[in-house]
Protein backbone atom coordinates (compact mmCIF):
# COMPACT_ATOMS: atom_id res chain seq x y z
CA UNK A 1 0.00 0.00 0.00
CA UNK A 2 1.29 3.13 -0.93
CA UNK A 3 2.67 4.93 2.09
CA UNK A 4 1.69 8.80 2.88
CA UNK A 5 4.65 11.23 3.14
CA UNK A 6 4.62 14.30 5.69
CA UNK A 7 4.20 16.89 2.75
CA UNK A 8 0.94 14.61 1.77
CA UNK A 9 2.56 12.93 -1.12
CA UNK A 10 1.85 9.56 -1.35
CA UNK A 11 5.13 6.87 -1.86
CA UNK A 12 4.74 4.13 -3.96
CA UNK A 13 5.49 0.48 -2.61
CA UNK A 14 8.75 -0.15 -3.62
CA UNK A 15 9.54 -1.33 -6.67
CA UNK A 16 10.40 -5.34 -5.84
CA UNK A 17 13.65 -6.34 -7.55
CA UNK A 18 13.59 -7.86 -11.00
CA UNK A 19 14.70 -11.08 -9.27
CA UNK A 20 12.11 -11.51 -6.95
CA UNK A 21 10.41 -13.70 -8.85
CA UNK A 22 13.36 -15.92 -9.71
CA UNK A 23 13.48 -19.20 -8.40
CA UNK A 24 16.43 -17.92 -6.72
CA UNK A 25 14.44 -16.15 -4.38
CA UNK A 26 12.27 -18.79 -3.19
CA UNK A 27 14.35 -19.97 -0.61
CA UNK A 28 12.96 -21.52 2.42
CA UNK A 29 15.50 -23.07 3.95
CA UNK A 30 19.27 -21.16 4.92
CA UNK A 31 21.83 -23.21 5.96
CA UNK A 32 25.45 -22.34 7.63
CA UNK A 33 28.07 -24.76 6.72
CA UNK A 34 30.96 -24.12 9.02
CA UNK A 35 33.89 -25.72 7.67
CA UNK A 36 32.63 -25.60 4.21
CA UNK A 37 35.85 -25.03 2.67
CA UNK A 38 37.45 -28.45 3.38
CA UNK A 39 36.92 -31.82 1.88
CA UNK A 40 33.33 -33.30 3.34
CA UNK A 41 32.13 -29.55 3.92
CA UNK A 42 32.43 -28.86 0.38
CA UNK A 43 30.74 -31.94 -1.02
CA UNK A 44 27.70 -31.40 1.86
CA UNK A 45 27.58 -27.92 -0.04
CA UNK A 46 27.25 -29.50 -3.24
CA UNK A 47 24.82 -31.36 -1.89
CA UNK A 48 22.61 -28.83 -0.85
CA UNK A 49 22.69 -26.56 -3.55
CA UNK A 50 21.16 -29.14 -5.81
CA UNK A 51 18.07 -28.61 -3.60
CA UNK A 52 16.63 -25.17 -5.22
CA UNK A 53 15.25 -24.18 -2.27
CA UNK A 54 17.96 -23.77 -0.20
CA UNK A 55 20.57 -20.89 0.21
CA UNK A 56 24.03 -22.00 1.92
CA UNK A 57 26.35 -19.78 3.56
CA UNK A 58 30.27 -21.21 4.49
CA UNK A 59 32.22 -19.84 6.59
CA UNK A 60 35.75 -21.00 7.16
CA UNK A 61 38.84 -19.66 7.93
CA UNK A 62 41.04 -21.80 5.23
CA UNK A 63 43.35 -23.02 7.69
CA UNK A 64 43.04 -26.64 5.66
CA UNK A 65 39.75 -25.88 2.86
CA UNK A 66 40.15 -23.94 0.12
CA UNK A 67 37.72 -21.78 -1.93
CA UNK A 68 38.89 -24.11 -4.79
CA UNK A 69 36.92 -26.86 -3.36
CA UNK A 70 33.83 -24.27 -3.93
CA UNK A 71 34.65 -22.50 -7.07
CA UNK A 72 31.59 -23.80 -8.65
CA UNK A 73 29.41 -21.57 -6.66
CA UNK A 74 31.22 -18.62 -5.92
CA UNK A 75 28.71 -15.99 -7.58
CA UNK A 76 25.88 -18.08 -7.17
CA UNK A 77 22.93 -16.04 -6.18
CA UNK A 78 21.75 -18.83 -3.13
CA UNK A 79 25.88 -19.02 -2.15
CA UNK A 80 27.83 -17.09 0.14
CA UNK A 81 31.20 -17.20 1.39
CA UNK A 82 32.75 -16.15 4.76
CA UNK A 83 35.96 -16.02 5.73
CA UNK A 84 35.21 -16.37 9.36
CA UNK A 85 36.94 -17.92 12.55
CA UNK A 86 34.65 -19.89 14.22
CA UNK A 87 36.49 -19.01 18.11
CA UNK A 88 35.24 -15.75 16.77
CA UNK A 89 30.94 -14.73 17.54
CA UNK A 90 29.05 -14.80 13.71
CA UNK A 91 25.57 -13.23 13.37
CA UNK A 92 23.78 -14.63 10.44
CA UNK A 93 20.03 -15.62 10.32
CA UNK A 94 19.84 -18.83 9.42
CA UNK A 95 17.36 -22.01 9.84
CA UNK A 96 20.36 -25.23 9.75
CA UNK A 97 23.58 -24.79 10.87
CA UNK A 98 26.17 -27.96 9.56
CA UNK A 99 28.97 -27.44 12.39
CA UNK A 100 32.03 -28.82 10.57
CA UNK A 101 35.02 -26.62 11.22
CA UNK A 102 37.80 -28.29 12.52
CA UNK A 103 41.36 -29.78 11.33
CA UNK A 104 40.36 -33.34 11.03
CA UNK A 105 43.97 -34.91 9.46
CA UNK A 106 46.15 -35.95 12.30
CA UNK A 107 49.54 -33.69 11.08
CA UNK A 108 46.94 -30.46 11.10
CA UNK A 109 45.13 -30.66 14.32
CA UNK A 110 48.27 -31.73 15.94
CA UNK A 111 50.22 -29.07 14.23
CA UNK A 112 48.44 -26.32 16.81
CA UNK A 113 46.99 -28.27 19.34
CA UNK A 114 45.57 -25.59 21.50
CA UNK A 115 44.40 -23.48 18.39
CA UNK A 116 42.34 -26.50 17.96
CA UNK A 117 41.02 -27.24 21.55
CA UNK A 118 39.73 -23.96 20.85
CA UNK A 119 37.58 -24.44 17.86
CA UNK A 120 36.03 -27.20 19.07
CA UNK A 121 34.93 -25.27 22.18
CA UNK A 122 34.87 -21.95 21.23
CA UNK A 123 33.75 -22.70 18.16
CA UNK A 124 31.26 -24.99 19.10
CA UNK A 125 30.07 -22.56 22.05
CA UNK A 126 29.90 -19.97 19.14
CA UNK A 127 28.07 -22.04 17.09
CA UNK A 128 25.55 -23.34 19.58
CA UNK A 129 25.34 -19.35 20.92
CA UNK A 130 23.81 -18.59 17.10
CA UNK A 131 21.64 -21.71 17.14
CA UNK A 132 20.58 -20.40 20.05
CA UNK A 133 19.57 -16.74 19.12
CA UNK A 134 18.01 -17.00 15.91
CA UNK A 135 16.98 -20.86 16.90
CA UNK A 136 18.37 -22.81 14.22
CA UNK A 137 18.84 -27.08 14.70
CA UNK A 138 22.26 -27.30 14.35
CA UNK A 139 24.45 -30.58 13.51
CA UNK A 140 27.91 -31.66 14.86
CA UNK A 141 30.36 -33.69 12.92
CA UNK A 142 31.70 -35.35 16.01
CA UNK A 143 34.21 -38.44 15.58
CA UNK A 144 34.82 -41.70 15.87
CA UNK A 145 37.95 -40.44 17.67
CA UNK A 146 35.51 -39.87 20.30
CA UNK A 147 35.52 -43.85 21.36
CA UNK A 148 39.89 -43.61 21.46
CA UNK A 149 41.67 -46.92 21.14
CA UNK A 150 38.53 -48.86 21.77
CA UNK A 151 38.39 -52.01 24.34
CA UNK A 152 34.89 -52.74 22.89
CA UNK A 153 34.74 -53.84 19.20
CA UNK A 154 33.15 -52.69 16.73
CA UNK A 155 32.03 -49.70 18.58
CA UNK A 156 28.48 -48.48 19.60
CA UNK A 157 26.72 -45.36 20.48
CA UNK A 158 26.33 -46.76 24.17
CA UNK A 159 30.19 -47.07 24.70
CA UNK A 160 31.75 -44.13 26.66
CA UNK A 161 35.35 -44.86 24.63
CA UNK A 162 38.83 -45.27 25.89
CA UNK A 163 41.09 -41.86 25.79
CA UNK A 164 44.23 -40.82 26.77
CA UNK A 165 42.61 -36.93 28.33
CA UNK A 166 46.63 -35.54 28.30
CA UNK A 167 48.06 -37.18 24.85
CA UNK A 168 49.18 -35.45 21.64
CA UNK A 169 45.74 -36.24 20.13
CA UNK A 170 43.65 -35.05 22.67
CA UNK A 171 43.19 -31.55 21.89
CA UNK A 172 40.99 -33.62 18.71
CA UNK A 173 39.38 -36.13 20.68
CA UNK A 174 38.84 -34.75 23.96
CA UNK A 175 38.22 -31.26 22.15
CA UNK A 176 35.28 -33.49 20.16
CA UNK A 177 34.16 -35.06 23.51
CA UNK A 178 33.51 -31.22 25.17
CA UNK A 179 31.86 -30.33 21.50
CA UNK A 180 29.75 -33.02 21.76
CA UNK A 181 29.01 -31.95 25.81
CA UNK A 182 28.41 -28.40 24.74
CA UNK A 183 25.67 -29.97 22.05
CA UNK A 184 23.66 -31.67 25.02
CA UNK A 185 23.87 -29.25 27.84
CA UNK A 186 22.56 -26.87 25.15
CA UNK A 187 19.56 -28.98 24.20
CA UNK A 188 18.28 -29.35 28.21
CA UNK A 189 19.30 -26.43 29.22
CA UNK A 190 17.64 -24.09 26.31
CA UNK A 191 15.83 -26.31 24.52
CA UNK A 192 18.05 -26.29 20.93
CA UNK A 193 17.45 -29.08 18.41
CA UNK A 194 20.73 -30.89 18.17
CA UNK A 195 22.37 -33.57 16.04
CA UNK A 196 25.72 -35.11 16.19
CA UNK A 197 26.87 -37.34 13.66
CA UNK A 198 29.72 -39.44 15.17
CA UNK A 199 32.00 -39.93 11.60
CA UNK A 200 34.33 -42.87 10.82
CA UNK A 201 37.19 -42.31 8.45
CA UNK A 202 35.91 -40.89 5.52
CA UNK A 203 37.78 -40.86 1.91
CA UNK A 204 37.21 -39.53 -1.30
CA UNK A 205 37.79 -36.91 -4.30
CA UNK A 206 39.11 -33.37 -3.25
CA UNK A 207 41.25 -34.71 0.01
CA UNK A 208 44.07 -32.37 0.24
CA UNK A 209 46.96 -34.09 -1.76
CA UNK A 210 49.42 -33.60 1.35
CA UNK A 211 46.75 -34.15 3.73
CA UNK A 212 48.54 -36.76 5.60
CA UNK A 213 45.77 -39.11 5.82
CA UNK A 214 46.58 -42.81 5.41
CA UNK A 215 44.33 -43.27 1.91
CA UNK A 216 45.17 -39.71 0.36
CA UNK A 217 49.07 -40.03 1.47
CA UNK A 218 48.45 -44.17 -0.40
CA UNK A 219 47.13 -42.87 -3.44
CA UNK A 220 49.57 -39.96 -4.22
CA UNK A 221 52.08 -42.43 -2.71
CA UNK A 222 51.45 -44.88 -5.60
CA UNK A 223 50.77 -42.33 -8.49
CA UNK A 224 53.95 -40.57 -7.75
CA UNK A 225 56.37 -44.20 -7.40
CA UNK A 226 57.16 -43.69 -4.15
CA UNK A 227 57.18 -46.39 -1.10
CA UNK A 228 53.39 -46.58 0.64
CA UNK A 229 54.49 -45.89 4.03
CA UNK A 230 52.65 -47.94 6.25
CA UNK A 231 52.83 -46.89 10.22
CA UNK A 232 53.97 -49.85 12.56
CA UNK A 233 52.83 -51.81 12.82
CA UNK A 234 50.36 -52.07 9.93
CA UNK A 235 47.67 -54.50 11.58
CA UNK A 236 45.47 -51.52 13.38
CA UNK A 237 41.91 -51.18 11.33
CA UNK A 238 39.85 -48.88 9.93
CA UNK A 239 36.77 -48.77 8.36
CA UNK A 240 36.74 -46.01 4.98
CA UNK A 241 33.23 -44.51 4.05
CA UNK A 242 33.03 -42.99 0.68
CA UNK A 243 32.24 -39.33 0.98
CA UNK A 244 29.20 -39.79 -1.18
CA UNK A 245 27.45 -41.77 1.42
CA UNK A 246 28.62 -39.39 4.21
CA UNK A 247 27.14 -36.79 2.92
CA UNK A 248 23.91 -38.32 2.66
CA UNK A 249 23.95 -39.85 6.44
CA UNK A 250 24.99 -36.04 7.47
CA UNK A 251 22.06 -34.12 5.51
CA UNK A 252 19.17 -37.65 6.75
CA UNK A 253 20.51 -36.90 10.21
CA UNK A 254 20.11 -33.07 10.05
CA UNK A 255 16.22 -33.55 8.57
CA UNK A 256 14.82 -36.60 11.16
CA UNK A 257 13.45 -36.40 14.39
CA UNK A 258 16.99 -38.03 16.53
CA UNK A 259 19.57 -35.97 18.31
CA UNK A 260 22.35 -38.72 17.94
CA UNK A 261 24.81 -39.51 18.69
CA UNK A 262 24.94 -42.03 15.95
CA UNK A 263 27.87 -43.49 13.66
CA UNK A 264 27.87 -42.51 10.23
CA UNK A 265 30.97 -44.93 8.54
CA UNK A 266 31.52 -48.00 6.62
CA UNK A 267 31.86 -51.43 8.28
CA UNK A 268 34.18 -52.82 5.79
CA UNK A 269 37.09 -52.83 7.89
CA UNK A 270 40.75 -53.36 6.66
CA UNK A 271 44.52 -53.72 8.34
CA UNK A 272 46.71 -51.08 6.66
CA UNK A 273 48.83 -53.30 5.23
CA UNK A 274 45.35 -54.51 3.32
CA UNK A 275 44.81 -51.05 2.30
CA UNK A 276 48.49 -50.73 1.03
CA UNK A 277 47.88 -53.90 -0.81
CA UNK A 278 44.66 -52.93 -2.27
CA UNK A 279 46.36 -49.33 -3.44
CA UNK A 280 49.02 -51.52 -5.17
CA UNK A 281 47.06 -53.38 -7.19
CA UNK A 282 44.96 -50.77 -8.42
CA UNK A 283 47.92 -48.17 -9.22
CA UNK A 284 51.24 -49.80 -9.51
CA UNK A 285 51.93 -53.99 -7.98
CA UNK A 286 55.41 -52.95 -8.38
CA UNK A 287 55.49 -49.51 -5.24
CA UNK A 288 56.90 -50.58 -2.56
CA UNK A 289 55.54 -51.02 0.88
CA UNK A 290 57.91 -48.89 3.61
CA UNK A 291 57.44 -49.47 7.05
CA UNK A 292 57.53 -46.38 9.48
CA UNK A 293 57.24 -45.54 12.60
CA UNK A 294 53.74 -44.91 13.91
CA UNK A 295 52.91 -41.91 16.29
CA UNK A 296 51.49 -41.81 19.90
CA UNK A 297 48.22 -42.87 21.07
CA UNK A 298 47.52 -45.04 17.37
CA UNK A 299 43.91 -46.57 17.80
CA UNK A 300 44.40 -50.16 17.07
CA UNK A 301 40.99 -50.39 15.69
CA UNK A 302 38.15 -49.09 14.47
CA UNK A 303 35.05 -50.37 12.89
CA UNK A 304 31.21 -48.40 13.55
CA UNK A 305 28.40 -50.42 14.56
CA UNK A 306 25.65 -48.78 11.89
CA UNK A 307 23.05 -50.71 13.38
CA UNK A 308 21.23 -47.02 14.91
CA UNK A 309 21.55 -45.40 11.72
CA UNK A 310 20.13 -48.35 9.64
CA UNK A 311 17.18 -48.38 12.26
CA UNK A 312 16.18 -44.76 12.48
CA UNK A 313 17.75 -42.98 9.42
CA UNK A 314 17.26 -45.58 6.86
CA UNK A 315 20.77 -45.10 5.91
CA UNK A 316 23.80 -47.49 5.06
CA UNK A 317 26.63 -46.67 2.76
CA UNK A 318 26.56 -47.92 -0.81
CA UNK A 319 30.34 -48.05 -1.91
CA UNK A 320 32.76 -50.11 -1.11
CA UNK A 321 36.40 -49.56 -0.74
CA UNK A 322 36.76 -51.18 -4.04
CA UNK A 323 34.86 -48.97 -5.86
CA UNK A 324 35.71 -45.85 -3.99
CA UNK A 325 39.21 -46.40 -4.52
CA UNK A 326 39.14 -45.70 -8.48
CA UNK A 327 37.14 -42.52 -8.36
CA UNK A 328 39.74 -40.94 -5.72
CA UNK A 329 42.43 -42.03 -8.10
CA UNK A 330 41.11 -40.39 -11.04
CA UNK A 331 40.63 -37.19 -8.94
CA UNK A 332 44.54 -37.55 -7.92
CA UNK A 333 45.45 -37.84 -11.10
CA UNK A 334 44.12 -34.90 -12.67
CA UNK A 335 45.27 -33.05 -9.84
CA UNK A 336 48.78 -34.65 -9.63
CA UNK A 337 48.93 -34.70 -13.70
CA UNK A 338 50.27 -38.26 -14.17
CA UNK A 339 47.61 -39.45 -16.84
CA UNK A 340 46.67 -43.17 -16.72
CA UNK A 341 48.57 -45.55 -18.64
CA UNK A 342 47.23 -46.96 -21.95
N1 LIG B 1 37.16 -37.01 7.13
C1 LIG B 1 37.04 -37.80 8.16
O1 LIG B 1 37.43 -38.97 8.10
C2 LIG B 1 36.38 -37.33 9.42
C3 LIG B 1 36.16 -38.28 10.42
C4 LIG B 1 35.56 -37.87 11.61
C5 LIG B 1 35.14 -36.57 11.77
N2 LIG B 1 35.37 -35.67 10.77
C6 LIG B 1 34.94 -34.29 11.02
O2 LIG B 1 34.32 -33.75 9.86
C7 LIG B 1 34.66 -32.37 9.73
C8 LIG B 1 35.25 -32.10 8.36
O3 LIG B 1 36.40 -32.89 8.17
P1 LIG B 1 37.19 -32.93 6.79
O4 LIG B 1 37.72 -34.29 6.63
O5 LIG B 1 36.35 -32.34 5.73
O6 LIG B 1 38.41 -31.98 7.12
P2 LIG B 1 39.00 -30.69 6.41
O7 LIG B 1 40.25 -30.34 7.14
O8 LIG B 1 39.09 -30.91 4.94
O9 LIG B 1 37.88 -29.60 6.67
C9 LIG B 1 37.81 -28.81 7.82
C10 LIG B 1 37.42 -27.39 7.42
O10 LIG B 1 37.29 -26.58 8.59
C11 LIG B 1 37.98 -25.35 8.38
N3 LIG B 1 38.39 -24.83 9.69
C12 LIG B 1 39.28 -25.37 10.56
N4 LIG B 1 39.37 -24.61 11.66
C13 LIG B 1 38.48 -23.59 11.50
C14 LIG B 1 38.13 -22.46 12.29
N5 LIG B 1 38.67 -22.24 13.50
N6 LIG B 1 37.19 -21.61 11.79
C15 LIG B 1 36.63 -21.80 10.58
N7 LIG B 1 36.96 -22.83 9.79
C16 LIG B 1 37.86 -23.72 10.25
C17 LIG B 1 39.14 -25.71 7.47
O11 LIG B 1 39.72 -24.62 6.80
C18 LIG B 1 38.47 -26.71 6.53
O12 LIG B 1 37.86 -26.06 5.46
C19 LIG B 1 35.58 -32.04 10.89
O13 LIG B 1 34.81 -31.51 11.95
C20 LIG B 1 36.12 -33.39 11.32
O14 LIG B 1 36.47 -33.42 12.67
C21 LIG B 1 35.98 -36.02 9.62
O1 LIG C 1 37.47 -41.33 11.63
C1 LIG C 1 37.81 -40.66 12.58
O2 LIG C 1 37.13 -40.54 13.55
C2 LIG C 1 39.11 -39.92 12.52
O3 LIG C 1 39.88 -40.59 11.58
C3 LIG C 1 41.04 -40.03 11.15
O4 LIG C 1 42.09 -40.28 12.09
P1 LIG C 1 42.99 -41.55 11.83
O5 LIG C 1 42.19 -42.79 11.85
O6 LIG C 1 44.15 -41.47 12.73
O7 LIG C 1 43.39 -41.30 10.30
P2 LIG C 1 44.71 -41.46 9.48
O8 LIG C 1 45.69 -40.40 9.77
O9 LIG C 1 44.24 -41.60 8.08
O10 LIG C 1 45.33 -42.82 9.99
C4 LIG C 1 44.69 -44.07 9.83
C5 LIG C 1 45.70 -45.18 10.08
O11 LIG C 1 46.61 -45.17 9.01
C6 LIG C 1 47.94 -45.17 9.49
N1 LIG C 1 48.76 -44.42 8.49
C7 LIG C 1 48.55 -43.10 8.26
C8 LIG C 1 49.27 -42.44 7.31
C9 LIG C 1 50.25 -43.14 6.58
O12 LIG C 1 50.96 -42.61 5.69
N2 LIG C 1 50.42 -44.46 6.84
C10 LIG C 1 49.70 -45.12 7.76
O13 LIG C 1 49.90 -46.33 7.94
C11 LIG C 1 47.87 -44.52 10.87
O14 LIG C 1 48.90 -45.01 11.69
C12 LIG C 1 46.51 -45.00 11.36
O15 LIG C 1 46.65 -46.24 11.98
C13 LIG C 1 40.83 -38.58 10.77
O16 LIG C 1 42.01 -37.98 10.45
C14 LIG C 1 40.11 -37.82 11.82
O17 LIG C 1 39.75 -36.56 11.39
C15 LIG C 1 38.85 -38.50 12.13
O18 LIG C 1 38.16 -37.84 13.14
Amino acid sequence: MAKELSNGVSKPPPTPSPLRNSKFFQSNMRILVTGGAGFIGSHLVDKLMENEKNEVIVADNFFTGSKDNLRKWIGHPRFELIRHDVTEPLLVEVDQIYHLACPASPIFYKYNPVKTIKTNVIGTLNMLGLAKRVGARILLTSTSEVYGDPLEHPQKEEYWGNVNPIGVRSCYDEGKRVAETLMFDYHRQHGIEIRIARIFNTYGPRMNIDDGRVVSNFIAQALRGEPLTVQAPGTQTRSFCYVSDMVDGLIRLMEGDNTGPINLGNPGEFTMMELAEAVKELIDPNVPVKNVENTPDDPRQRKPDITKAKELLGWEPKITLRQGLPLMEEDFRQRLGVPKKA
